[in-house]
């Protein structure tokens, strides 16, 4: 039986989440422009006259809106915050976090966009003619947390009323999820859905809906007893009901959910935390399979159900938990599939589709590229894994495919999709790279997770670094400083240091001192140092104490940088910790634009390098790619492209491609050249004799100012997140961040350190 600490993911603090929504720009999205806005010329495109072209063949052609709007790939979710998560009815505006966050869904998983709307009313008519009229900006509609039984009416006026996808998440796409999660939990049970007993409790959006794709796959609708506040939906109750309850009312004694749950084989958990009991749970059939869906809290928790039964197949809807059987495994893929062939609406085959979809991939054999996923544990289909993670990156080809397949096949495409394979490709480049890159190198720590030792432990986004640290199961955090300090930084920052994980140490008043300064003495002493001098940096200087530790096996990795320059916590570092033999220290940076990733070098240790080290570079940069599970392709920058025009530096970087001809290396690499040649693939074609087979991923720069002053460009101006400079190189894992790093940044990098540990 599962539990919350075994192959579960984060969990996170009210702290930890009100920081997250809080920092930077508040909110969790922002409008990009697709177009450049620069000049005039742009003005006059862009807006008038410009402009007023596409409008003609718009108003001539209606379709043609999806060739010069964005409305092919544009979903409004909108809400009133009548029925937000399991939290209840809490108001349009509270209920903004949660559109936001359905919002860039969208976006991360299916590269649909999508904005978030609160209507500001509790009545039906109202909101669907507020509603009704905004087909013109969207390609779908995406109505959520909007209670029972209003729901119904609104997305049933809402349907006959646009030529759009009206869609209610809580109804179809939490029964799309469920549907997927239970026909394997019934596969591995050996149960038949004719004869199988299940009782849903919660009677609204998502309960009725679900028992309705239940009912039309074949589930025998007398055996589903329907619960709500006032106990099982029988026939001939009478309070409490609605139209749409009454449509499920069965012929049963059973009065209470603890009565329907007797010797039941299902349970469908639609309802609030804590509505199903370990007394219930003990009196169900044999095998039970316990889908406790509520959000943010389960009715029942997987720990509270081990303790009484190991024979149960749980899920609930929360992604610390193994399988998560949430909708967010459905809206992003369903509407993408739906924009795709511009489906007039999302009907019942679309569903049946994308629900058989998703319960065949957890099927299927989990491969290397996907195992990241799943926290290192590769997951057999089994009880602890009915249902993919959000993260599988199959998702994104599989569940779409499905749906367009089924919209064309029903009629409803507007435009269907002639290859398909070609869609399953570009589908699958649709993948966020960023997100990969990370989600990787998290994972793996998490499988071997490292102590790291956080530097400058006295600094409030160090502290904050360092829970998070621990909260993501990465391993121990380590903070240098003094303990007074510390705690009382932490108590004013409301920080909360006390758990386990997070240990505390004061240079000056650590055992291993006396050690650390024999060591660094005995490096130093010819290099004009005092042993004087080496007991006051080891007293002192957190970084050389830092770097003693993880020199000395004490710690895995350090992470450094907030408080001094780069180059000096590199100096410092440096008097501790060598090169690894036969590696140059270098610092590369990976920068994440535009679904492109790039790696950039030497982006932080050598100024002006010669041939040669340039060389070197190249090679040292070749292999972090390779770790980071990139082939690469690199090409060796300068201003010139092959030989035009001739300068001093060029001929540097030509000696260099030279150099690395002789060593015979075994990756992909040629130069020099422009950056526009080396990034495009029209660019490159004017030279049919490059030696690369697609734009390059591996910039080596031609010297130190080029590469930071362009990746610092790219981050500001470009819109590109740069990771690093990462120092890759040394013989121990340290990464130093710059002065202004956030507490996220410092995580990235510690993650980064204890994964290069394990390398
Ligand atoms: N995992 C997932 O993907 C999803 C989970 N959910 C969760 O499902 C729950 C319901 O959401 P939704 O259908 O949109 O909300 P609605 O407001 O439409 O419906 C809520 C239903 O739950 C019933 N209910 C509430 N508390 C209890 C209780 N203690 N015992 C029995 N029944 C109860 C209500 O009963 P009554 O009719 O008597 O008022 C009502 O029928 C929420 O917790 C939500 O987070 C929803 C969508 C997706
Ligand atoms: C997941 C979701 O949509 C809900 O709980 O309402
Ligand atoms: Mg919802």
């Amino acid at each position: 039986m599962a539990r919350k600490t075994e192959n579960s993911g984060p969990s996170v603090s009210a702290q930890e989440a009100l920081e997250f929504h809080a920092m930077g720009r508040p909110g969790k999205l922002e409008i990009v422009a697709t177009k450049p806005m620069a000049t005039q010329r742009d003005l006059s495109l862009a807006y008038s006259p410009g402009v007023a072209v596409p409008v003609r063949a718009i108003a001539e052609d209606p379709s043609r809106a999806f060739d010069y709007t964005t409305r092919g790939n544009m979903v409004a979710v909108i809400s009133n915050g009548t029925a937000i998560l399991g939290l209840g009815n809490l108001g349009a505006l509270a209920s903004k976090p949660v559109m936001e966050g359905k919002s860039v869904l969208f976006k991360r998983f299916a590269d649909v966009d999508s904005i978030d709307l609160e209507v500001d009313t509790e009545d039906a008519d109202e909101f669907i003619n507020c509603v009704r009229f905004l087909g013109p900006s969207f390609g779908g509609i995406n109505l959520e947390d909007i209670k029972a039984p209003e729901c119904f009416i609104i997305e049933q006026r809402l349907r006959e009323l646009m030529d759009i996808p009206v869609f209610h998440d809580d109804q179809h796409g939490t029964a799309i999820i469920s549907a997927a999660g239970l026909i394997n939990a019934l596969e591995i049970t050996g149960r038949d859905m004719k004869t199988t007993k299940m009782v849903c409790n919660g009677a609204g959006a998502a309960g009725i809906a679900c028992i309705e794709l239940m009912k039309a796959m074949g589930f025998s609708p007398e055996n589903i007893i329907l619960c709500d506040t006032k106990g099982v939906v029988f026939q001939g109750r009478t309070e409490g009901m609605n139209q749409w309850k009454s449509a499920h009312a069965v012929k049963t004694e059973a009065r209470s959910l603890a009565e329907a749950l007797d010797g039941a084989d299902v349970f469908l958990g639609l309802s609030a935390k804590g509505a199903l009991t370990t007394a219930m749970v003990q009196s169900m059939a044999k095998n039970p399979i316990i889908f406790a869906m509520a959000n943010p809290d389960p009715e029942i928790t997987p720990e509270e159900v081990a303790e009484i039964r190991t024979d149960a197949i749980m899920a609930t809807g929360r992604s610390d938990y193994p399988n998560q059987v949430n909708n967010v495994l459905g809206f992003p893929y369903i509407f993408r599939g739906a924009l795709d062939v511009r489906a007039t609406t999302i009907n019942d085959e679309m569903k049946i589709a994308a629900a058989r979809a998703l319960a065949e991939l957890a099927r299927k054999d989990v491969p290397d590229d996907v195992a990241a996923a799943y926290q290192g544990n590769r997951p057999k289909f089994g009880p602890n894994y009915i249902i993919p993670v959000p993260f599988d990156p199959r998702l994104i080809a599989a569940i779409p495919l499905a749906v367009a397949k089924a919209a064309m096949e029903s009629g409803v495409a507007r435009k269907p999709i002639l290859d398909l394979g070609r869609y399953a490709q570009e589908l699958s480049a649709r993948r966020d790279p960023i997100a990969s890159t990370l989600q990787r190198i998290y994972d793996r720590v998490r499988r071997q997770p490292k102590r790291i030792v956080f530097a400058e432990g006295e600094e409030e986004q160090v502290m904050r670094a360092a829970v998070s640290y621990v909260n993501q199961n990465l391993g121990t955090a380590i903070l240098l400083g003094r303990d007074d300090v510390i705690k009382e930084n932490a108590k004013h920052a409301g920080i909360e240091l006390n758990k386990q994980g997070i240990e505390i140490i004061n240079a000056r008043l650590s055992r291993r001192n006396g050690i650390y300064t024999d060591y660094l003495y005995e490096r130093m002493q010819r290099k004009g140092f005092l042993f004087r001098d080496c007991q006051r940096l080891i007293n002192n200087d957190r970084n050389h104490f830092a770097a003693c530790m993880v020199a000395l096996g004490d710690a895995d990795g350090i992470v450094t940088g907030v408080t001094r320059n780069y180059s000096t916590a590199l100096d410092d570092i440096r008097r501790v910790i060598d090169a690894k033999p036969g590696h140059r220290v270098i610092g590369v940076s990976i920068v994440l634009a535009r679904g492109r990733t790039v790696v950039v070098a030497d982006t932080a240790v050598h100024d002006m390098p010669n041939a040669e080290q340039i060389a070197d570079i190249a090679e040292e940069a070749a292999g972090f790619a390779r770790r980071m599970g990139y082939e690469p392709r690199l090409a060796m920058l300068a201003y010139s492209t092959f030989g035009h025009p001739q300068g001093e530096r060029s001929e540097r970087v030509q000696e260099a491609v030279r150099i690395l001809d002789k060593r015979r290396v075994d990756f992909e690499y040629d130069g020099e050249m422009a950056a526009d040649v080396a990034l495009n693939a029209r660019a490159m074609a004017q030279y049919p004799f490059i030696r690369l087979t697609g734009p390059a991923n591996v910039l080596i720069m031609p010297a130190f100012h080029s590469a930071s002053i362009s990746t610092k460009m790219l981050q500001e101006l470009g819109g590109s997140t740069v990771i690093g400079p990462l120092l890759v190189g040394l013989n121990k894992p340290v990464q130093i961040v710059s002065l202004n790093a956030k507490d996220s940044d410092i995580v990235n990098m510690a993650a980064i350190a204890a994964y290069t540990a394990s390398n």
